[in-house]
Formats: C-alpha cells, sequence, structure tokens
C-alpha cells in the first residue's frame, strides 16, 4: 500500500497533466520537465534557432532535434514558437527543447548556447533579388546580432538569413562594436548551393552522394561561383555542361521562389542544408578531424574581407580557410564578376552598421 502523500502527489500530476495550465513559454509543465532533465547535465551541445517558427525554422527545429550531438534546442521567434515548441518537444528524441516568444527573451534564447542558427528575415517572392530582403532583414540580423554579443558572445554564428553577401558582414560589424567579433566563429551558410550542385551533377550521370562540388564566392546570383573543375571524384565536362550546370547552380534559389509563385523561397532543402552544416560545425566544436565544408567567412583568400571557399572545422569554429586551388579560364572569369558584385555587398554591409 502506498502511503498517502505519494498518492496525493500522482493524483496532483495526472490532474496537470489533464488541465495543464494556460501555454506560457517559460511556464508550462512541458517545459519545468524539459528544465529537470537538462539540469542533468546530458552531454551535447547547446543550440538555439533564432526564426523557429518559419518556413526554414520548423523543419530545421526538427532535424536539429533529432540530431544526437544536440542535447539542449531553444527555439525562438517573433511568433508561433509556443506551438512549434510544444510540437517538437514531443518527439522522443535526446534534445531538450525549450521554447522563446518575442524580443523579452531573447536574452533567455541565447544565454549558454555552444551554436546559434539563424534564418530569422524574410523571404524573397518572384522578381526579387536577395538584395531587395536588406532593408528588412538588415534590422532583424542586426537586433539578433547585438543579443548574442551580449548572451553568448563565443557561440558559433551560422547565419542563413539573406543576402548573406551582407548579413554576414552586418554581424561582424555588430559583433566588432560590442568587442566579441571572432572571426573564426562566424559562418554565412553557403551550403545549399554545395548540395544543390552535387545533386545537378546527377543529371551526368553521378550519384549526388558521391559528388563534392567546392562552390566558392558568396550567395547569390554570379557571386555563386561553382568550381567544376575541382569536382571530386575529378569527371571533365564539355563547355555545354559547364554552363547549364554554373547557370542552374547560380539560379537554384530563383528556380525554387518561382516554383513557390510567391509563397516563399526554399525551406525544406535550406533545413536540410543547414543541419548539414550544422552537424558539420558540432563534430568540429567536439573535436573530429578532417571536417570540411565550403562557407562564407572572413578571408584573406582574395583582397575582399569575405568570402566563400572551404573550411576545416574544430574546436573553435573555423580552424582553416582553404585557398581556392587551380582555376581554369572559365572560372577566372567567373571569379571577376563574383568579386566585383561581392565588393558592393559586403560594402553596404559595414556601412549599416557603421554609417
Ligand atoms: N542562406 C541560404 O542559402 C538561404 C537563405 N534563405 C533565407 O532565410 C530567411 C528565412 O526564410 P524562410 O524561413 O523561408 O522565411 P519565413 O518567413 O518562412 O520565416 C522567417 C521567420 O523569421 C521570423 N522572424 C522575423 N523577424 C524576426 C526576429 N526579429 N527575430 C526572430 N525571428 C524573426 C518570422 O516570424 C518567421 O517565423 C530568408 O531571409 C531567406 O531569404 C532561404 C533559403 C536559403
Ligand atoms: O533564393 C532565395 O531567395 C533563397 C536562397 O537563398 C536560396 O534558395 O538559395
Amino acid at each position: 500500500m502506498q502511503p498517502i502523500p505519494d498518492v496525493n502527489q500522482r493524483i496532483a500530476r495526472i490532474s496537470a497533466h489533464l488541465h495543464p495550465p494556460k501555454y506560457q513559454m517559460e511556464e508550462s509543465s512541458v517545459l519545468r520537465r524539459a528544465n529537470c532533465r537538462a539540469k542533468g547535465g546530458a552531454p551535447g551541445f547547446r543550440v538555439a534557432i533564432l526564426g523557429a517558427a518559419g518556413g526554414i525554422g520548423q523543419p530545421l527545429a526538427m532535424l536539429m532535434k533529432m540530431n544526437p550531438l544536440v542535447s539542449v534546442l531553444h527555439l525562438y521567434d517573433v511568433v508561433n514558437a509556443p506551438g512549434v515548441t510544444a510540437d517538437i518537444s514531443h518527439m522522443d528524441t535526446g534534445a531538450v527543447v525549450r521554447g522563446f516568444l518575442g524580443q523579452q527573451q531573447l536574452e533567455a534564447a541565447l544565454t549558454g548556447m555552444d551554436l546559434v542558427i539563424i534564418p530569422a528575415g524574410v523571404p524573397r517572392k518572384p522578381g526579387m533579388t536577395r538584395d531587395d530582403l536588406f532593408k528588412i532583414n538588415a534590422g532583424i540580423v542586426k537586433t539578433l546580432c547585438e543579443g548574442i554579443a551580449k548572451c553568448c558572445p563565443r557561440a558559433i554564428v551560422n547565419l542563413i538569413s539573406n543576402p548573406v553577401n551582407s548579413t554576414v558582414p552586418i554581424a561582424a560589424e555588430v559583433f566588432k562594436k560590442a568587442g566579441t567579433y571572432d572571426p573564426k566563429r562566424l559562418l554565412g551558410v553557403t551550403m545549399l548551393d554545395v548540395v544543390r550542385a552535387n545533386t545537378f551533377a546527377e543529371v551526368l550521370g553521378l550519384d549526388p552522394r558521391d559528388v563534392d562540388v567546392p562552390v566558392v564566392g558568396g550567395h547569390a546570383g554570379v557571386t555563386i561561383l561553382p568550381l567544376l573543375s575541382q569536382v571530386k571524384p575529378p569527371s571533365s565536362f564539355t563547355q555545354e555542361e559547364i554552363n547549364y550546370l554554373t547557370d542552374r547552380i547560380q539560379n537554384g534559389g530563383t528556380e525554387v521562389v518561382e516554383a513557390k509563385a510567391g509563397a516563399g523561397s526554399a525551406t525544406l532543402s535550406m533545413a536540410y542544408a543547414a543541419v548539414k552544416f550544422a552537424d558539420a560545425c558540432l563534430r568540429g566544436l567536439r573535436g573530429d578531424a578532417g571536417v570540411v565544408e565550403c562557407a562564407f567567412v572572413s578571408s584573406q583568400v582574395t583582397e575582399l574581407p569575405f568570402f566563400a571557399t572551404k573550411v576545416r572545422l574544430g574546436r573553435n569554429g573555423i580552424d582553416e580557410v582553404y585557398s581556392l586551388g587551380p582555376l581554369n579560364e572559365y572560372e577566372r572569369i567567373g571569379l571577376e564578376k563574383a568579386k566585383k558584385e561581392l565588393a558592393g555587398s559586403i560594402e553596404k554591409g559595414v556601412s549599416f552598421i557603421r554609417g
């Protein structure tokens, strides 16, 4: 026979389940249970997603909840974070999920994080360029990065919000202003360009799982520069194939924007790419050797202050930024075009903060 106090406690617990308190982001029974488990000190990394209720944010949150390297997952948005958090928290994987809604909860969302992934901001509609998003997204990225500088200045930042060619310089300037800038820890996510390049190579009879196309430069139009001469396994292409692949990789984003016809841009393939990239960052943090991916980072590879190339990821973020390697004539011409456009986009981001 159970002593009476235990019975009362069990009744109270069952009653709390049947009549849960009105959902509040930090007060619900769900979040309290999560807090208890997190205090157990489960090994793994603490990851925040800013913009977690969006088209990218939701599948990204789901996939990060499935990642065994993640012990705590913070989901922040200015809308709908409670619903997404409740939903994701029912997945029977290891990571503890907590939700945070609105600016007043940004600091709580960021405190103690090892990795912050940012897909917050508006997406394109048909007819727009990524640069058309600058007006709205620049301010969003600025605010979020000010929060990071204050609450988790040592976190690795994966910046997805467009235009990446400008938002990464914005983030760098915000961190410089706050005195927390570490170029090794700020990475613009260009992984989707690599994922697309590997996929589109299947038209040439290659299995995407076996292909590795380095994509360098930046993340918009001609700044997206696939280096097909360096594809692995080594393959030779006709000029017609090179033209087709380069054009399709550079315009992959627009292809999705037009197909979605006003309902946004790539979300599912982007979430896949973001998780592939975040997982690489976490494996680097764990100390795995030889983790190499392309990203838009602070760089001395060209005369520009930021450039996307392969980088080696380690315990402190970027351990090494790789050079471009040998380029053919077609790629050299592409590089000059890419640098010209990139210079303007980088400058636009820098002056947004410096004024
Ligand atoms: N780097 C890349 O390869 C790619 C980048 N993108 C970019 O990712 C961004 C997000 O795209 P989607 O998820 O499709 O857009 P979405 O509109 O579906 O979601 C964006 C989310 O950000 C949230 N948000 C807005 N302001 C915020 C703030 N101040 N703090 C926190 N959250 C905020 C919104 O509430 C929304 O839930 C866009 O800028 C898009 O261009 C999209 C695809 C690929
Ligand atoms: O095209 C867009 O606007 C979204 C994006 O960056 C991509 O899909 O590569």
